[in-house]
């Protein structure tokens, strides 16, 4: 039985939910799926950092206080975030990044998956940066190093769209998509249909865990832009640049704008596509869009994602979960530790 040391960098609410899930689970991974996993260090900018190379109880972990410095508090503990110190010397295997997502230049994500990458431990992360501005350069890293990088909940969350399209859909073509990509928004766009004003419905959609660190990049699209990058580049092979996206919002959109849709029987969504052109080329773009309420998409409410991949052989093929949750997106990293830990197995038959 293998045990994975792992070091979580950014303590909020993913790896949070990834420790509870350590603490109730553990155990029971070790038969289901063959591993299990011993956090080794931890470190975020307000709580301070941790190293144990012997391993630290997930259950205390996961109930932390959310005080600043809170790490200091425990043995060996650091008031400080020694990022590097628990990347390259904490002992782990593998690096859980969950730090705010940088939607201008991905850092100091993608420094922090350097590290990890070039001192040979797998990564894994939920962070949008890193993938959609440096994803090419970070996975030819992780190959020269004989690591794994894997992203899964940077797009819809725990809902696995990129595997499940990377793997199942292999042998047909895709030739584009669209999609609700972003929980906060379809949130807020549902609480609006019943009547709650913009700005409340922000505050309850960062109260359940479910908006960026300034929820401006979920509500004007840049969040949305992120993953419709990630997508394009690794399931059209696009090699698009965030710049190549056109991107609005849905900020403007008014509760006069919703009933008037409700009226008409059409719902305002907000709707990430790319689509392949005649010549090869992938344009892509984030707006707002009126469905008719029998668009496939325009029942989809709350935080739940969607995305319809227009294929070659088979025609449409939709895929819908959550979006957005602190305890979805956790679930999003451990598929990724199951996936490079089936990679190993491989490797070594
Ligand atoms: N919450 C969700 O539903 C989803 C979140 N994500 C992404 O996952 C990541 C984590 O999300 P949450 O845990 O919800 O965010 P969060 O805001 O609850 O936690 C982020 C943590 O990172 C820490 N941090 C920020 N900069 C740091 C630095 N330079 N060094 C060390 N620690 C740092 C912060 O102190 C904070 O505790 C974000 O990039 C987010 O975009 C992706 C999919 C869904
Ligand atoms: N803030 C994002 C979280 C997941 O990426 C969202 O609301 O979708």
């Amino acid at each position: 039985m293998t045990e994975y040391k792992l070091a979580l960098v950014g303590f909020g609410g993913v790896n949070r939910a990834l420790a509870q899930l350590i603490a109730e689970r553990n155990e029971r991974w070790k038969t289901e799926l063959g591993f299990s996993l011993k956090i080794v260090g931890v470190t975020d900018l307000f709580l301070g950092s941790l190293i144990n190379r012997q391993g630290l109880d997930a259950a205390s972990l996961a109930g932390l206080p959310a005080v600043k410095g809170a790490l200091a508090q425990l043995p060996g503990g650091n008031a400080l975030a020694l990022n590097e110190v628990v990347i390259k010397d904490s002992g782990a295997d593998i690096i859980a990044e969950a730090t705010f997502t940088n939607p201008v230049d991905g850092e100091p994500a993608t420094s922090f998956c350097r590290w990890a990458l070039e001192s040979a431990k797998h990564v894994v992360t939920t962070n949008k940066g890193p993938i959609a501005l440096h994803g090419a350069q970070l996975k030819a890293l992780a190959q020269r190093n004989h690591v794994a990088f894997e992203y899964e909940g940077s797009v819809m969350s725990g809902t696995p769209v990129i595997r499940l399209a990377r793997q199942l859909l292999a042998g047909s073509t895709i030739n584009g998509f669209e999609g609700i990509l972003n929980g906060t928004s379809n949130f807020v766009l549902t609480r609006m249909e019943s009547g709650l004003g913009f700005t409340e419905a922000v505050e309850q959609a960062q109260a359940l865990g479910y908006a960026e660190a300034d929820p401006t990049a979920d509500v004007e699209g840049h969040d949305v832009r992120l993953k419709v990058v990630i997508l394009a580049n690794e399931l059209l092979d696009a090699k698009l640049n965030v710049s190549d996206v056109r991107c609005r919002g849905i900020s403007t959109l008014t509760l006069d704008d919703i009933d008037q849709a409700r009226q008409n029987n059409a719902r305002w969504k907000l709707i990430g596509a790319a689509t392949r052109q005649a010549d090869g080329s992938v344009s892509a773009s984030v707006e707002p869009r009126l469905l008719d309420n029998a668009h496939p998409l325009a029942s989809i409410g709350g935080a739940t994602n969607a995305v319809s991949f227009n294929t070659d052989l088979i025609g449409t093929v939709t895929v819908s979960g959550p979006g957005a949750g602190r305890t979805e997106t956790a679930f999003a990293l451990l598929s990724d530790i199951i996936s490079l830990h089936q990679a190993a197995a491989q490797n070594r038959e």
